[in-house]
């Protein structure tokens, strides 16, 4: 064989497709799992459009769900991030939700899966650029509405709710539109169960001179929070805040954990039952499990929004990893 001084290069090899994230439903289509190329997951339950598990390339979870938590669409799931709308709580003097149960229809509801969007047509981005988005619908017209809702809540709507995981973060975000005439008022939130390892090493910082409503202290509900120091959690807490900045930082043992990021959601509510709670929730096991989860909410639940006709309330969260 010849020896050529200026022999071709060898070509490079055919350019693969990009890495690409999976989308996948459970045999029974009750859930939809997408996962990037790189190994994080996401898992949302189509009862409720219910995440149920969040985890990192390692595998390791971030959200709590009870070991006692009902994924049959018998009941609202205990963990993960439920959806609340349109009412947060009851609200007994208002006339429009005062027959809707405890936080609403959607999470007692069976959403539709609309379809997936992933970054694999943007070539040539970075691993730490993945993403994959779901989205889910559910409206005034769809089969799965829980029937307390069209019973109680007799307006024409229609939500989106959207579901996006990155490397680092997971967005959640919402929008429900009016589709009808008449103006209805919600309240939405996204009842988010943060899985921590102890619960007594927890600081929450973010929420500096936020006035709240201290739902466990009937008597003297109107607080302020400290202009310094962190919020610790070691005993029942169940506040609604008002923060003054759009986003909460969860550490654990001094390190930060999660960032908690809020669009267009003016409160976050923090919630933990404690002992006492604990045990007279019945799906909620182990009775200790306080110790590893924080609910941190964000929502719009201060106030009412009022929806006009054909117009829209938008809203999301965004959990970042921190560690
Ligand atoms: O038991 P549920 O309906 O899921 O509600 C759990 C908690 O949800 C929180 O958002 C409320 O502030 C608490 O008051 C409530 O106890």
């Amino acid at each position: 064989m010849v020896d050529r001084a200026n022999k071709p290069k060898t070509l490079s090899s055919t350019p693969s497709l990009p890495p690409q994230a999976s989308v996948t439903f459970s045999e029974d289509n009750s859930r939809v799992t997408a996962e990037l190329p790189t190994g994080e997951s996401v898992e949302v339950l189509l009862y409720g459009a219910t995440v149920l598990s969040w985890k990192d390339a390692a595998g390791d979870e971030k959200l709590w769900l009870s070991e006692a938590a009902k994924l049959d669409g018998s009941r609202a799931v205990r963990g993960g991030i439920p959806v609340v709308f349109p009412v947060f709580g009851t609200a007994p003097d208002h006339p429009q939700t005062k027959s809707l149960p405890q936080h609403g229809f959607a999470r007692t509801s069976r959403w539709e899966f609309l379809g997936k969007s992933t970054s694999e047509s943007m070539v040539g981005r970075a691993a730490n650029e993945l993403t994959v988005k779901l989205d889910f619908g559910l409206s005034s017209a769809a089969p799965g509405l829980d029937p307390t809702a069209a019973a109680s809540w007799p307006f024409k709507f229609n939500l989106i709710y959207s579901v996006t995981l990155n490397r680092e973060s997971l967005t959640t975000s919402i929008v429900a539109t009016n589709d009808g005439a008449a103006p209805f008022d919600c309240q939405v939130l996204m009842h988010t169960y943060l899985r921590v390892k102890d619960i007594t090493t927890v600081e929450i910082t973010g929420l500096a001179n936020a006035p709240y409503h201290d739902k466990v202290d009937a008597a003297n509900p109107s607080k302020t929070q400290p202009a310094s120091g962190p919020l610790t959690i070691s005993a029942e807490t169940d506040r609604v805040y008002t923060p003054v900045e759009d986003a909460v930082t969860v550490t654990e043992g001094g390190k930060p954990k999660f960032r908690v990021t809020r669009d267009n959601l003016s409160n976050v509510v923090v919630w933990n039952p404690w002992t006492e709670k604990a045990q007279g929730i019945a799906d909620f096991a182990p009775k200790d499990g306080f110790r590893q989860m924080l609910c941190v909410e964000p929502g719009a639940v201060g106030a009412w929004q009022s929806v006009e006709g054909g117009d829209a309330f938008e809203g999301a969260q965004t959990i970042t990893l921190l560690d």
